[in-house]
C-alpha cells in the first residue's frame, strides 16, 4: 500500500482513521447504487470494483444495485429508437423494454460481475426476475390536466413499482461470501418484467435488508444549491423545501425520496456521493469527513458532516 509518494506515517493515520468504521460496519449490509453515469471512466470503474472487494474482505456485506440509462441511451440511439423521459422515467414500450433487459440484465451487469471478480472478489449477477427478488407493478403517474377534470392518467409503459422484496436468494449468497449485483428490472405475477428507476431499487432493497447504509454514486458531488454548493445533513423538511423551490430537479427526485424512505424504514443513513472521485465509497464510510450528502430521518442529527461519526 505505501509508495514513494506516500509516507507510512500518513498510511498508518488512514488505517488508524478507519478502523472504527470497519468495526461499525463489520457484519452489517451496505447497499451501493452505482448510477450509469458514474460508470463512464475505465480507471474508475476498477476504483469501484476494488472498494467492493475491499468491503467484503474487512466483513461488510456489499449490495451492489446498478442503473445504466446512459448505456440503455447509446443502444437505443444505435438502433435508431427515439427515447423520452416524463418525470424523470424513461418511456418503455415493448421493444425498448427488450432493449433495457438486454443492456441492464447483460451489458452492464454482467461487466460489473466481471470487475469485481478480477479484483479478487466473487460477485453474482441478478436481475428482479432471479429467485422472484423483485415483485413490480406497471407505475401509474399522473399529470396535472385542467383544473376542472381529474388528473390524467399517464402511460409510460413498461415502467415499473416495487411491490415486494423477497430477500432469501440475497441471505443464501451472503452465506456462500457472494456479492450480489443487481440490475434494476421487475417482475409481476404475470411475468411481465418492468423497467425500474435504479435509485428506487437500491432503496427497496436496504429497507429490507435493514442496511446500515445507502450510498447513491452519481456524477455530480452531491445535492448542490442554485450557488454550487454542497448540501449535507439535510432532514426531511428540508428536502421538501429544496423541491418546492425547484433546486432539487430530474434525475436527483427519485434519489432524495428514496433515501427519505429508506432512513424513515430503518436505514441508518443514506448519503449520495460523487462516483467521479476515485475510491469514493471508501472516502464515504471510512474517512470522518466522508464525500457528499447524507440525509438522515428525524431522529439523527447528521447536521454537522457528510458522514455519521462510529
Ligand atoms: N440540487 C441538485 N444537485 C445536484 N444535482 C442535481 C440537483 N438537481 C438535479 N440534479 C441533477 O441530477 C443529476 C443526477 O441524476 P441522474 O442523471 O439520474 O444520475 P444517475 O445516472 O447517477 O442516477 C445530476 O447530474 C444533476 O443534473
Ligand atoms: C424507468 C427508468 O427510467 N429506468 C431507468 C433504469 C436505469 C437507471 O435507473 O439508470 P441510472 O441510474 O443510470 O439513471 C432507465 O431506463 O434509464
Amino acid at each position: 500500500m505505501s509508495n514513494d509518494a506516500t509516507p507510512p506515517t500518513q498510511v498508518a493515520h488512514v488505517l488508524t482513521e478507519a478502523l472504527p468504521y470497519i468495526r461499525r460496519f463489520h457484519g452489517r449490509t451496505v447497499v451501493v447504487k452505482y448510477g450509469g453515469n458514474a460508470m463512464v471512466d475505465e480507471e474508475l470503474k476498477r476504483g469501484f470494483a476494488r472498494d467492493v472487494v475491499l468491503m467484503k474482505l474487512v466483513g461488510i456485506n456489499p449490495v451492489v444495485v446498478h442503473g445504466g440509462g446512459p448505456q440503455i441511451g447509446t443502444v437505443l440511439e444505435r438502433i435508431g429508437k427515439e427515447t423520452e423521459f416524463v418525470q424523470g422515467m424513461r418511456v418503455t414500450d415493448s421493444e425498448t423494454m427488450d432493449v433495457v433487459e438486454m443492456v441492464l440484465g447483460g451489458l452492464v451487469n454482467k461487466e460489473i460481475v466481471s470487475l469485481i471478480n478480477t479484483h479478487g472478489g466473487r460477485a453474482v449477477g441478478l436481475s428482479g426476475k432471479d429467485g422472484g427478488l423483485i415483485q413490480a407493478r406497471r407505475l401509474t403517474l399522473t399529470g396535472t390536466g385542467p383544473a376542472e377534470k381529474a388528473p390524467e392518467i399517464i402511460d409510460i409503459g413498461h415502467v415499473g413499482e416495487v411491490t415486494g422484496i423477497d430477500p432469501s436468494l440475497m441471505s443464501l449468497l451472503d452465506g456462500a461470501d457472494f456479492i450480489p449485483v443487481v440490475a434494476p428490472i421487475g417482475v409481476d405475477e404475470a411475468g411481465i418484467s418492468y423497467n425500474i428507476n435504479a435509485d428506487l431499487v437500491a432503496g427497496h432493497l436496504a429497507q429490507t435488508l435493514r442496511a446500515e447504509k445507502l450510498i447513491l454514486m452519481t456524477n455530480t458531488a452531491g445535492i448542490l444549491d442554485g450557488a454550487g454548493n454542497l448540501l449535507t445533513g439535510l432532514d426531511a423538511e428540508r428536502v421538501a423545501q429544496l423541491i418546492d423551490d425547484g433546486t432539487i430537479h430530474g434525475g436527483m427526485l427519485p434519489k432524495v425520496d428514496c433515501a427519505l424512505q429508506a432512513v424513515r424504514n430503518g436505514v441508518g443513513a443514506a448519503t449520495i456521493i460523487d462516483g467521479r472521485v476515485p475510491h469514493a465509497v471508501l472516502l464515504e464510510l471510512f474517512t470522518d469527513s466522508g464525500v457528499g450528502t447524507l440525509i438522515h430521518g428525524e431522529d439523527v442529527n447528521g447536521a454537522s458532516g457528510a458522514t455519521q461519526a462510529p
